[in-house]
């Protein structure tokens, strides 16, 4: 079988807003706001303990591209048949922490899954290795007990994931040329931790602007209070996908 090679998304389709909000009512009026600026929409914890889990099938219905940020981390069992049960979604991307078990176990769920029928369902699901959160500096992963620090420790699990058959990494931007070069062309790298110049970085530590981000070699930006809590959130975005298209 001949796979076609996929063109490289538009620079709107590469930002992905984190939808972060209390309610599902808060984020249908986010996506209303949005309109057709944003395309691609991140359900974190916070909604998807407030019924954000039929809201992100929604959203996946409606044509937009979903990911859903679930950071899953669970013995292998547990987490093969919770994918299988987020793959009914429709969601793009699903994150699981890049734990060489965990890996394996979701790429196993989101693969060969048998439907209600009896045939196999296809799936467009892809699975995210979360390698070492963002908002961690190395004094606070050695905290934690990671001796060999951020550099290495990003470096290990994006080994790991991509010899699991993740589909893709979430790593912040300031170790995306680096990883890329580790890992080759087929992961996509995915980075949160984006803060438009000017902007505070709140509980993010290892940060990049956008055009930085996508300079060095950056898949998809998650963004999510810069455009949320903007006084003209549409208009924030519209700035993020104009410094994407300027730095492509
Ligand atoms: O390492 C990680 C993994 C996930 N996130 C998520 O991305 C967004 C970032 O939101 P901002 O408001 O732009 O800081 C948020 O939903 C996190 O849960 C991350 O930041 N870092």
């Amino acid at each position: 079988m001949t796979i076609a090679p996929q063109s490289p998304p538009s620079p709107r389709d590469r930002l992905i807003v984190a939808l972060d909000l209390p309610s599902v009512a808060d984020a249908e009026r986010m996506v209303d706001q949005l309109g057709d600026t944003v395309t691609f929409y991140k359900v974190g914890l916070e909604l998807a303990f407030a019924g954000g889990l039929p809201f992100a099938a929604a959203l996946a219905r409606s044509g937009r591209q979903v990911f859903l940020d679930l950071k899953l981390h669970d013995i292998p069992t547990t987490v093969e048949r919770a994918t299988r049960q987020v793959a009914d979604l429709g969601a793009t991307f699903l994150t699981v922490h890049a734990y060489p078990q965990t890996l394996a176990a979701a790429v196993r769920g989101r693969t060969g899954h048998e439907g209600a029928t009896g045939l196999t369902v296809p799936r467009g699901l892809q699975i995210l290795g979360v390698t070492v959160m963002t908002s961690y500096s190395d004094a606070d992963l050695r905290e934690a007990g990671y001796a060999e620090g951020v550099s290495l420790t990003v470096a290990r699990r994006a080994r790991q994931a991509e010899a699991a058959g993740a589909d893709g990494l979430i790593i912040s931007a300031e170790e995306a040329a680096r990883i890329r070069g580790l890992v080759g062309p087929r992961l996509q790298l995915v980075t949160p931790g984006i803060r438009p110049a000017g902007t505070p970085n709140q509980d993010q530590k290892r940060v990049m602007t956008p055009g930085d981000a996508i300079r060095a070699g950056a898949d998809y930006l998650v963004v999510g209070r810069p455009v949320t809590a903007a006084a003209d959130p549409a208009a924030a975005a519209r700035a993020i996908i104009a410094e994407i298209q300027a730095a492509s």
